[in-house]
């Protein structure tokens, strides 16, 4: 008997650089005569204990190291739509760092190309519909992140919006108003992580200055029922986690995590992987392990994916077509 197909979804919280595997890091090593610190795969993978948010963010960026090329980067994406495309993925959002390669001497053609040029056969290849989304390192400062996004400007880089992510905690949101401002006049989505390690306060932030469309993480949302209240009333998609909040140690255990009771109050919440490669699993593990240790119903399941697809910022007829085959 063949396997059920697993039920369709939008994957909207997926860093590109967090798909980076282990096998992956060494092939690329190799093929960019780079050394790496480690003698073997085991030893890397030794490494993928984390304490914080910044304990995984300094591996993580190390490990950029063998992303070089073009090629190197279409290999990345390649391998996670394929990966992706298993687990039922039809529609993902997917964030990359250009201030991360740019850093490391990489030039912008070379990495947003990259991505970009498997993006753009995503659908006819793997039948996941893609959009591609620049995110900011808000550890670095605004005008570094508006002289990227100029610059992303210029070549007419395939971007559908901007997103922020990396070190949260004393980078609140309103440190990139003009970011946000000038994207917004550039025609561009806005989104933002929140409320991962940082405050509910800057989930409101990031709403009120920023005016992002959707919030990443934001399970910190649960600390203050004002701020449900209005997320609820709102309908303010939030792209939770939940592997990556065990693994960062936002929550304790996957028992302990908040996606049930954000459920319950009635947020539009979807479940995503994050950094895939680093935390423990792709969406279908996130929801394999929320069935096995949550008792997820399907009832949820089947919401949280609506929510996914609802949320996304795929056209009304891609997300027609994926609702369909979802409750088909
Ligand atoms: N979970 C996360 N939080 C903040 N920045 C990130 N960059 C990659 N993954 C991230
Ligand atoms: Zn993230």
């Amino acid at each position: 008997m063949a396997a059920a197909s697993p039920m369709p979804l939008a994957e909207l919280h997926l860093h590109i650089e967090g798909t980076l595997e282990p096998e992956l890091i060494f092939a690329l090593a190799e093929r960019n005569g780079i050394e790496l610190p480690y003698a073997n795969l085991d030893e890397l993978r030794s490494r993928y204990e984390f304490t914080d948010l910044q304990s995984f963010l300094d591996l993580y960026y190390a490990n950029m190291a063998v992303l070089r090329t073009e090629q190197d980067f279409a290999d990345m994406t390649r391998a996670y739509l394929a990966r992706a495309a298993a687990a039922g993925v039809r529609h993902a959002e997917i964030m990359m760092d250009p201030q991360a390669h740019l850093s490391r001497g990489v030039s912008l053609e070379t990495c947003v190309n990259g991505v970009a040029s498997v993006l753009a056969t995503s659908e006819e290849e793997f039948g996941v519909s893609t959009l591609l989304i620049a995110a900011f390192l808000r550890d670095l400062s605004e005008d570094s992140a508006l002289e990227v996004l100029e610059g992303l400007l210029a070549m007419n880089a395939p971007i559908a919006g901007i997103g922020l992510d990396s070190a949260e905690v004393g980078n609140p949101p309103s440190k990139f108003t003009r970011l946000f401002a000038r994207a917004g006049e550039a025609g561009l989505r806005k989104i933002a992580h929140a409320g991962e390690e940082g405050p509910p306060s800057y989930i409101v932030e990031a709403l009120d200055v920023l005016a992002v469309e959707r919030i990443d993480h934001g399970i910190r949302c649960m600390e203050d029922p004002e701020l449900v209240e209005r997320l609820v009333n709102d309908r303010v998609p939030l792209t939770v986690c939940p592997l990556s909040n065990v693994r960062l140690r936002a929550v304790d255990m996957l028992a302990a995590h908040p996606l049930p009771a954000m459920l319950a109050a009635g947020l539009n919440v979807s479940v995503n992987s994050d950094d895939p490669a680093y935390f423990g699993g792709y969406v279908d593990s996130n929801f394999a392990q929320l069935e096995s240790v949550l008792g997820l119903s399907e009832f949820d399941r089947v919401r949280l994916a609506a929510n996914s697809i609802r949320s996304s910022f795929a056209s009304e007829e891609r997300k027609q077509e994926l609702l369909a085959e979802l409750s088909g």
